[in-house]
């Protein structure tokens, strides 16, 4: 298993670019299996998890085609669909949350599908209720194996209808969206997740000849249609790394440009990282940060103590929220972080508590941060990763802390973030891998 070592306390500076969106990526690659005709996908992160979708393509008889380092060419002209029940589906799936959606396109244009019990982080109960009522009430039938551990889905024609998902669910949205483009008549899907990624996939499909209107909203109204044709795509830059690259500008006093992040799309997530204090300008379509040595956390109008709380699309994203509540560490001011989505993605606190950080944790969805205000730094630990948003929250803890920090099991890093390494190396960090 690789670490990396750091050695921190030193401001960084230059340019940094955005990679393409992964969570935007696994939707928008599951969605070439709608069409027997040609998808070309542009801005392709190169990461574990997407890699692991486009081989997982490839097994089912996708023709890919990489014309370039970040540039596909997909073809789902031949699928192979008895490589659902194989065990190197079981082993690939499982270990991808992001293969949950290629049921949506198998089942719309094939009328059936199986997937594996899905990964991604253990970062608390992850249910898929919303992905199989929803494919339930447009007709598909469930068959759970307990012993292979497989979904086997069964839907000879599926019927557009009335959907109000019991949750705003990104993946679920994705895959209904998807498993109704081709179903006979109309779906209307209320309480819609409507994420820029999703908004992405919605305008991409309509691209590929799909009737879908509302999109932006949370009703989404579709429209079936016989057959889907090719297209080409270009995915959004990734507005986690772009809030990512906002803290780690702030917590390391370096004075960073972060370039193309097409601003229009990051919704609140600008807003928030100014009430944790720190200053930013949009210059053309980048985000300049200067090197600042100080920035205090707002309160609420009438005094209170600050919450930044996750929600749904437009509200704040709850993968960001690890990373706001590690550059509030070193604010001047408090802050309350309250995770309401998932139930175990604060417990890597207590890392940066081992390194001098004052952090309470009230309970697994909340954690009050008395700030520093730079009066000590943190000191450098060895720690390990739990998940990926953990994990680049402890990088940059470790790149503003003195002295040595190892992190291990950064695979779950290197699964939705490009050559960190070499990136922040370009900006002057001392990373290495050990
Ligand atoms: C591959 C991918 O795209 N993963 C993202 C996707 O995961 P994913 O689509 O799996 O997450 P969901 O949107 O389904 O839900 C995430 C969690 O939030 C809870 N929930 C969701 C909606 C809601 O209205 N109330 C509520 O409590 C769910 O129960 C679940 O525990 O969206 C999450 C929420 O933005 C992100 O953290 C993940 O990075
Ligand atoms: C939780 C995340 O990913 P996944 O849904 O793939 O686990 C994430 O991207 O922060």
């Amino acid at each position: 298993m690789n670490a990396f070592e750091i050695r921190g306390g030193k401001p960084l500076k230059g340019e940094i670019i955005p990679q393409g969106a992964k969570n935007e990526a696994l939707q928008i690659l599951s969605a070439v299996l709608l069409t027997p005709e040609q998808v070309t996908i542009s801005n392709i992160p190169d990461i574990k998890d997407v890699n692991k979708l486009i081989e997982l393509l490839g097994d089912l008889g996708v023709e890919v085609n990489r014309i370039s380092k970040d540039t596909y060419q997909f073809k789902a002209a031949n699928i192979n669909l008895d490589f659902f029940q194989s065990q190197t589906f079981k082993a690939k799936g499982g270990s991808l949350r992001g293969s949950i959606m290629i049921v949506g396109p198998l089942l719309a244009r094939f009328g059936k599908a199986a997937i594996p019990k899905p990964g991604g982080d253990k970062i608390g109960r992850r249910r898929l209720d919303t992905h199989f009522l929803g494919f339930e009430k447009l007709g598909a039938k469930f068959i759970y194996n307990a012993e292979t551990g497989f979904f086997n889905i069964d839907a000879t024609q599926l019927k557009g209808t009335f959907i109000l998902l019991d949750e705003a669910s990104v993946t679920g949205t994705a895959n209904i969206v998807m498993a109704a483009v081709l179903a006979k008549g109309t779906t209307t899907i209320y309480n819609a997740a409507c994420e820029p990624y999703l908004q992405q996939l919605c305008k991409m499909l309509n691209r590929m000849g799909a009737k879908i209107s509302g999109i932006g909203s949370n009703l989404l109204t579709i429209e079936g249609v016989e057959a889907l044709g090719g297209t080409e795509h270009r995915l959004l830059p990734d507005m986690i790394e772009i809030g990512s690259f906002i803290g780690l500008a702030a917590m390391t006093e370096s004075e960073i440009t972060i370039k193309d992040v097409c601003y229009q799309e990051l919704g609140i997530i600008p807003d928030v990282f100014r009430r944790i204090g720190i200053q930013f300008e949009l210059r053309g379509d980048d985000i300049y940060i200067p090197a600042q040595k100080h920035y205090e956390i707002d309160t609420f109008i009438d005094g209170s103590i600050l919450t930044v709380a996750d929600a749904p699309w437009p509200g704040f994203t709850p993968d960001l929220l690890s990373i706001l509540l590690v550059v509030a560490t070193q604010a001047k001011g408090s802050v309350l972080i309250h995770q309401k989505m998932f139930e175990s993605r604060l417990f890597f606190v207590d890392k940066l508590i081992d390194m001098g950080a004052q952090i309470i944790l009230c309970d697994p969805h909340r954690a009050t941060v008395i700030g520093l205000d730079k009066r000590y730094q943190l000191k450098g630990i060895e720690m390990t990763s739990p998940d990926i948003r953990a994990g680049v929250s402890l990088l940059i803890a470790a790149l503003s802390a003195s002295g040595k920090s190892v992190i291990h099991n950064i695979e779950q890093i290197e699964r939705g973030y490009q050559d960190i390494d070499t990136r922040l190396k370009a900006l002057g960090a001392d990373i290495r891998r050990v």
